[in-house]
């Protein structure tokens, strides 16, 4: 059943988020996408009738202003997809005080923000498509845990919980669910060597690409049964 409401994709200015963003819109949603950096694909997604909001969740400010401007313009909203997300390792980040205060802020404090804002859009819009949704993109070592993305895991852990939390208080109008992919696609700037040590880590050995977490956001939309719930994108990997 497709939305009338608008869905929110946050960080939709490339990769999964700008999949995610191309796909609703050509099945028929109405979409609005958050990017921070002014991409080539900006100005297109704009002529395909997507909204484009530039927004920087590094900081409180940078949240509220958001949260203000969405509240001012939209009356109802058919959902949210927290998908912004910074990638930094303890070996790329020296200041580890400032990496973690940086993963919490876009990872938890700003999924947080936002969906206590969001709270009567989202009622309104399940009023009107009958249902409505709150989709958290955490990740595999969310559960596992990570030696060299110790801050990023430990955030994706406080967004998976968050997943929980939101769910039992915005039950039956807003389904509330996770996304956990282990590996979806690379990185242009990752090397042979640790795209094969990457691809050892799973059983079915693969990059699925974008468009697995693409089919993983339409099933959920879909779903009318499935609140509080993560689903796993890893290839395997727990098995391994
Ligand atoms: N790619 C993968 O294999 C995996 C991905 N995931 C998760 O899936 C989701 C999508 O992954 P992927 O497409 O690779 O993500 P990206 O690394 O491409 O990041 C998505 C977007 O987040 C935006 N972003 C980063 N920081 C901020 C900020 N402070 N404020 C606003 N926007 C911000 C970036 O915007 P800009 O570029 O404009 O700065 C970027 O376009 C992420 O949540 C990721 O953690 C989990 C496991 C594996
Ligand atoms: N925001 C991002 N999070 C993650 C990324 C990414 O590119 N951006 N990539 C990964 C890796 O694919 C990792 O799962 C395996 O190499 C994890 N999270």
């Amino acid at each position: 059943m497709i939305r009338k409401m608008p869905i929110i994709i946050t960080g939709g200015g490339q990769r999964l988020g700008l999949a995610c963003a191309k796909a609703l819109v050509a099945k028929g949603y109405s979409v609005i996408i958050t990017y921070r950096k002014v991409r080539k694909d900006i100005a297109a997604l704009e002529e395909q009738g997507i909204t484009c909001i530039q927004a920087d969740f590094s900081t409180s400010s940078g949240v509220d202003l958001f949260t203000t401007h969405i509240l001012e313009q939209y009356s109802a909203l058919g959902g949210i997809i927290h998908n912004a997300s910074e990638w930094d390792s303890e070996e790329e980040c020296s200041n580890t005080a400032l990496l973690m205060e940086t993963m919490w802020q876009v990872h938890v404090f700003a999924p947080y923000r936002i969906n206590l804002a969001f709270e009567a859009l989202l009622c309104a819009g399940a009023e009107q498509d009958g249902q409505a949704d709150i989709i958290h993109m955490t990740d595999y070592v969310a559960e596992k845990g990570s030696d060299k993305h110790i801050a990023y895991a430990a955030s994706k852990a406080g967004l998976a919980n968050l997943t929980c939390s939101f769910a039992k208080r915005f039950a039956p109008c807003i389904k509330v669910n996770a996304i956990a992919p282990s590996l979806l696609m690379f990185n242009n700037s990752d090397d042979d060597d640790y795209r094969i040590k990457a691809l050892s880590k799973s059983l079915l050995r693969k990059e699925p690409g974008e468009q697995e977490g693409v089919l993983a956001v339409q099933y959920i939309l879909d779903s009318l049964y499935m609140t509080g719930r993560t689903l796993s994108l890893d290839g395997g990997r727990h098995l391994v």
